[in-house]
């Protein structure tokens, strides 16, 4: 398989102000009226064309921050998205417009990104009319064959948001995304406010998606059971860095990193119908002030005075395996 999109290098530092920082971190104390944020911190990943690529880790690891750049919502700080071979930043406006159709993004609640006053109808097929995919002559036909797509009722077209349900709204939100005909999906938590039930049809629609239009996709998920059935390859992320990468069979049967595998063993349960999640014991990560050298070191039960100092690259272990800890070089 090629690469259809590569993240080079990429960072994402925010400046927030402190009275919002204080809220995530004890800097109460501190001077400065603001504080930076790395939410993403020199990433370097792959994604092969036809490839599911989840992306894990625990609350503020980055993983929005980082699938928002992809999706061009957010401009990196440092390094490029290269798509198909094109860098990002040296692409000239046409081919910029290209790829903010080609990559959609799909979001937790699709109902805060959908206009309440706008019928399904026109939430669909205004983006394709406003860029010339489609006559507004065939407005009613394209949306029609859209909503079918998603398995929604066409009939239910003149019908406004807030007269769906929840797993019905994301297929909306899908089929909004689908109507520009895109080549690569960044699924941001997109099923995680949904019922477990739900949640399955939608996971079957991506999947049944990715085989008819040849989808690819950056999903992106705390819900390790979802990442694990869903996923081809798994990048575990930890305060902005990715800290393991390799196929799913291999992270689920033999994560290598430290954190990779505590997450792991924190696997989610089954409560009430809905899924759980437990983080990892010990200091609350922050991206604010992280810990120097390793970002895991307090918390990992294998760190020697090399973690306290000095960054662990991202190396490959095995063939298609790459890891970041100091123990494999041991
Ligand atoms: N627009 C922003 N302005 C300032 N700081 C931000 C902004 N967006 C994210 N951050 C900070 O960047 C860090 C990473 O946040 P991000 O939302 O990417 O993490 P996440 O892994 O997706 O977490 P969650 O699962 O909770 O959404 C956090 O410390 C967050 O507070």
């Amino acid at each position: 398989m090629t690469d259809i999109l590569q993240i080079d290098g990429v960072s994402k530092a925010f400046t927030q102000p402190l009275d919002l920082a204080a809220k995530t971190a004890n800097l109460l104390g501190a001077k400065n009226r603001e504080v930076r944020v790395e939410a993403v911190d020199h990433v370097n990943l792959s994604i092969r064309k036809g490839e599911v690529l989840g992306v894990v880790g625990e609350s503020g690891c980055g993983k929005s921050t980082l699938g928002r750049m992809v999706a061009g919502i957010h401009s990196p700080s440092g390094g490029d998205i290269i798509w198909k071979g094109k860098t990002y930043s040296q692409m000239n406006g046409s081919e910029k417009k290209a790829y903010i159709l080609a990559v959609q993004m799909i979001f937790q609640d699709p109902y805060s990104s959908l206009n309440p006053r706008k019928k399904v109808i026109q939430a669909i097929s205004e983006a394709p009319i406003a860029h010339g995919l489609v006559q507004s002559s065939e407005r009613d036909e394209f949306t029609v064959k859209t909503l079918e797509r998603v398995g929604l009722d066409p009939s239910l077209r003149n019908r406004y948001p807030h007269q769906f349900s929840g797993g019905q709204r994301q297929r909306i939100g899908i089929a909004r995304a689908l109507a520009v005909n895109p080549e690569f999906l960044v699924c941001d938590e997109s099923i995680a406010a949904l019922d477990v039930s739900i949640q399955a049809q939608i996971i079957n629609l991506f999947l049944d998606l990715r085989e008819e239009l040849d989808l690819t996709y950056m999903f992106i998920s705390h819900d390790l059971s979802v990442v694990r059935h869903i996923s081809d390859r798994v990048a575990i992320m930890y305060l902005g860095r990715v800290v393991e990468l390799a196929s799913a069979k291999d992270i689920f049967a033999d994560a290598n990193h430290p954190y990779s595998q505590a997450l792991l063993a924190e696997a989610p349960q089954i409560t009430e119908g809905h899924r759980t999640f437990h983080p990892i014991k010990g200091e609350v990560p922050s991206a604010i002030n992280p810990p120097s050298g390793c970002h895991f070191h307090p918390r990992c039960p294998h760190t020697t005075a090399r973690c306290k100092t000095d960054k662990p690259e991202l190396k490959e272990i095995a063939p298609g395996r790459y890891s970041a800890c100091h123990l494999n070089a041991a």
